[in-house]
């Protein structure tokens, strides 16, 4: 079979434990066997942070930059546990964090959605799709313990030169500074909106402007203002923007049909997609792709490294992990590249290997995870490798 071929190169970001065992898998498998590609290959796995200080990152985000598509594996966000695992020489920051606040943008997360995993909530119908903005809050704070007694203030150096208290510490604590940008957030709010003119689903945006009434009410004021600004496009595409708080958010979902575009702040919506990834199955059925102003995506799956089958498998067991949000990152990937080089048999392989993966769930070969929520119950699943053969057997047959 002839490959098919690719023009532009892909910016590929390898990673870490369980994640990395099914990236491997995957591009041996399902892409190279299928694809003349060429991948600009970025090992960010935790050991190579580690020897290039970290710069293998910013050379990434660069290349992503660059060539306008990336696909990431996910990696380990070192913690003080993590240093000692590694042996690392500091707990190094967040690489999804410096990746997003150079590329800057919204990552939308939308589930997958297939017949014999009926959604854990009875009433969703249709995907909720999270729009989560990427840029800063805590993912890009100041934080320190603070010995007590202490004072701290929060200086702002401009014309104004304002200097708050943030506390006075009798005893021991902590603090941390969070900052965000107004043209990020205006970006965000206006990717939200294109997505939701194009997809035709109403956006919901909640924050907690009752309790910060500067911050938060910061995001609320400049999302309103960028919706009244695309009122008539709005109304004519049908779509209606409801704010809320986000406590009220939380509980409205779950009564929800779905369907909408839950517009949320990088904290929030890194939460809520997992819930909602779990919601309807399993994160391993949670698509992300990070969308930047500048027309760049990073297309990931929503999970982590998965370390705990990754402690399994180093023990030689062969895990039931679930690659299909892998799988979906790499064809979202792939599709973008078919369009911005205009090669529409690119983005039809895409197409053709996200069916074989539904045809497999759907002809009731399925990952551990998805076992108790099949309907009909289904009693077998299969290892991460045997889920893998059966796509490649389902993808030959659609090729
Ligand atoms: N984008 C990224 O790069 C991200 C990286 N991380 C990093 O990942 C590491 C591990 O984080 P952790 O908290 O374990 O979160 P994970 O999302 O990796 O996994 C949590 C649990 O969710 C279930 N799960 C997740 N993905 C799958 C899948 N594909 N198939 C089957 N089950 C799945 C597993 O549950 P069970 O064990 O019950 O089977 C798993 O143990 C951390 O070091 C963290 O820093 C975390 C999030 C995102
Ligand atoms: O970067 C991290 O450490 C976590 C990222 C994450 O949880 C996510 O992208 O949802
Ligand atoms: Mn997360």
């Amino acid at each position: 079979m002839e490959k098919v071929k690719v023009k532009n190169p892909i910016v590929e970001l390898d990673g870490d434990e369980m994640a990395r065992v099914m990236w491997k898998m995957i591009k041996e498998k399902l892409i190279l066997p299928y694809l003349d590609i060429q991948l600009v290959y970025f090992d960010l796995g935790i050991k190579k942070r580690d020897e290039t200080d970290d710069q293998i990152t910013i050379e990434a985000a660069k290349a992503i930059k660059k060539y306008g598509v990336g696909v990431k594996c996910a990696t380990i966000t070192p913690d003080a546990e993590r240093v000692k695992e590694y042996n690392l020489k500091k707990a190094w920051k967040s690489p999804n964090a410096t990746i997003r606040a150079y590329l800057d943008g919204t990552v939308f997360r939308k589930p997958i959605m297939v017949k014999n995993v009926p959604p854990l909530v009875k009433r969703w119908k249709k995907p909720i799709i999270i729009g989560r903005h990427a840029y800063g809050d805590i993912y890009n704070a100041v934080e320190a313990k603070v010995e007590g007694p202490a004072e701290v203030e929060l200086v702002v150096r401009n014309k104004e030169n304002k200097t708050l208290l943030v506390h006075k510490f009798e005893g021991n604590g902590v603090v941390m500074a969070m900052h965000n940008l107004e043209k990020s957030i205006r970006s965000f709010a206006q990717s939200c909106i294109n997505y939701a003119i194009s997809e035709k689903v109403d956006i919901w945006f909640a924050t907690k402007d009752t309790i910060s009434k500067v911050y938060h009410a910061y995001f609320k004021d400049i999302f309103q203002e960028e919706v009244d600004k695309r009122k008539e496009e709005l109304e004519k595409a049908g779509v209606n923007y409801r704010y809320m708080l986000i406590d009220d958010a939380a509980a409205q979902i779950l009564r929800s049909e779905g369907g909408m575009l839950w517009a949320c702040m990088n904290y929030e919506g890194d939460i809520m997609s997992d819930m909602i990834a779990s919601g309807f199955g399993s994160l391993g059925l949670m698509t992300s792709v990070l969308v930047s102003p500048d027309g760049v995506y990073e297309f990931e799956a929503a999970h982590g490294t998965v370390r705990r089958h990754y402690y399994r498998y180093l023990k030689g067991e062969k895990t039931s992990t679930n690659p299909t949000a892998s799988i979906f990152a790499w064809t979202g990937a792939i599709r973008k590249r078919g369009e911005l080089d205009g090669t529409p048999e690119v983005c039809e392989f895409a197409d053709k290997l996200e069916k074989a993966v539904i045809n497999t769930i759907e002809s009731g070969v399925i990952t551990k995870d998805l076992q108790p929520f099949t309907e009909p119950p289904i009693d077998k699943y299969v290892t991460l490798e045997e889920f893998i053969d059966e796509v490649k057997k389902n993808l030959e047959k659609l090729l």
